[in-house]
């Protein structure tokens, strides 16, 4: 698990148990020990990453590129590095690379290509050339150079018909021939001009959030505003006078608080261990219905208060600090999230924007807070940015961070606009806990926790 923690021997690892396995089950070696290979393969399979994995992989890299400004060559040769005004920065320095084959970067390319993402495509397939030939290796699964070539006259951006007459009737070629002459056609635009990164347009706060990720949790506000505090907070509860918390105001509108040693190792431990049978696909509010989005990539699973002790230690703890009843309906259960390889969660509230919003189903209103726990470190990237009210916190292990969604009248606060950044490295986890308005006698908003307006 912890050379998984790097996102590039991540995806080299599903990359080798998708598609190389099958290289080796179906190849003419295999063809004695045949039987026994391919049903051992029958067997695991179920378990294999499939190739929504491996393109979820793929597009991983990319996000992480992209929101890091992370360079393709360095990442090919196992670095994180960028590049600003000319002079490279190591954003993260493994203590072990791991270098990634031209096999592997046209694999990247062509799960670009294949979602007609040629910005993306047209880098990767370029340092899959410069690999290839670089390294002067052979193109080995496909066991022809014609791919090679055809990749070779991509970066010139014109492929030659020549290629054709090697031989006229390898479907193959032709097929490549007319792949590449389409995604050069839609590549180079006629007047010229250069490739627009795609889905950058459709997130309006695109580069403050990208910049808010790329500072790795910064709070210059602390710097700023001299009404930023640290402090020991019993929030007048005998259960937290022997043990006060150590709270921090993060930011003052919105107001975001976070609790230092909000949980120990061993209770992280105990509800990552509870949530991973239960772990699925992250779904956001999709209308009245809730679905799989690439604006938020992550595995999450409900807990219940009576799943386990400790999950109930914690809904107490939260309701302790809060000063808010956090008991189903008028909590929510216990969600914990892990985001794996570039996972993340673009801006976005946490409240309900509309009157037919899921959030509304268990009749309590709507999310008035909320309270999230980390539950991991990470070596880098993953802090939790507030985009309007810029700043980003980075993930601090065992801490918990909380914030109002809602003004006091009800109406949503825009300016909790939030987001998780990708994870660069390292395996992420969180646990939220949304609390409603209702079931609520506000006591806090009077004092300890209280909202602006
Ligand atoms: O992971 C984070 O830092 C933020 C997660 C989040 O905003 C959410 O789960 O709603
Ligand atoms: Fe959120």
């Amino acid at each position: 698990a912890a050379a998984m923690a790097n996102p590039l021997a991540a995806f080299t690892l599903i990359k080798r148990l998708h598609s190389e396995w099958l290289n080796v089950v179906f190849s003419n070696e295999a063809l004695e020990n045949a039987q026994a290979l391919r049903s051992s393969y029958e067997e695991e399979r179920a378990e294999l990453p499939r190739l929504a994995d491996l393109q979820g992989a793929a597009r991983g890299l990319m996000r992480l590129q992209d929101v890091y400004a992370l360079q393709v060559s360095g990442l090919a040769s196992g670095r994180f590095r960028r590049v600003t005004d000319g002079v490279p920065t190591d954003v993260y320095l493994p203590s072990k690379a791991v270098l990634l084959s031209g096999d592997d970067c046209f694999l990247v390319g062509k799960v670009a290509y294949e979602q007609q993402d040629y910005y993306h495509s047209v880098q990767w397939l370029e340092e899959s050339v410069r690999l290839f030939r670089g390294a002067g290796r052979r193109w080995s699964p496909e066991n022809e150079g014609t791919l090679e070539d055809a990749l070779d006259h991509l970066t010139r951006r014109s492929v030659s018909q020549e290629l054709l007459h090697h031989d006229p009737t390898n479907g193959r070629v032709l097929k490549n021939v007319e792949e590449y002459e389409n995604l050069l056609a839609s590549a180079a635009p006629p007047g010229g001009g250069g490739l627009r990164r795609p889905g950058s347009t459709h997130l309006r706060t695109r580069g403050t959030y990208e910049r808010l990720c790329r500072t790795q949790g910064s709070q210059p506000m602390h710097f700023r505003n001299p009404r930023l505090y640290c402090d020991f907070f019993t929030n007048g509860r005998p259960a937290l006078l022997l043990r006060p918390v150590r709270r921090e105001v993060l930011s003052l509108r919105p107001l975001v608080v976070l609790f230092h040693d909000f949980v120990t190792d061993a209770e992280a431990e105990g509800v990552k261990g509870l949530a991973q049978s239960g772990l699925r696909r992250s779904v956001v509010a999709a209308g009245e219905k809730q679905a799989a989005a690439d604006y938020r990539i992550s595995k999450s699973a409900w807990l219940k208060d009576s799943a386990h002790s400790v999950v109930e230690k914690l809904d107490q703890r939260i309701s302790l600090v809060t000063g808010l009843n956090v008991k189903h309906p008028y909590g929510e259960y216990l969600q914990v999230v892990n985001y794996g390889i570039g996972g993340h969660y673009e801006p976005h509230f946490d409240h309900a924007t509309s009157p037919s919003s899921p959030v509304f189903r268990l009749k309590t209103g709507n999310r008035v807070a909320t309270f999230m726990i980390y539950l991991s470190s990470v070596e880098a990237g993953g802090s939790t940015a507030f985009i309007y009210a810029n700043f980003s916190v980075p993930v601090v292990e065992r801490a918990a961070i909380f914030w109002w969604n809602l003004h006091r009248n009800g109406e949503g606060d825009e300016d909790t606009l939030h987001a998780g950044c990708p994870v660069l490295i390292g395996d992420k986890w969180v646990a939220n806990k949304w609390i409603h308005e209702f079931g609520q006698e506000f006591g806090e908003r009077r004092c300890g926790l209280s909202p602006v307006e």
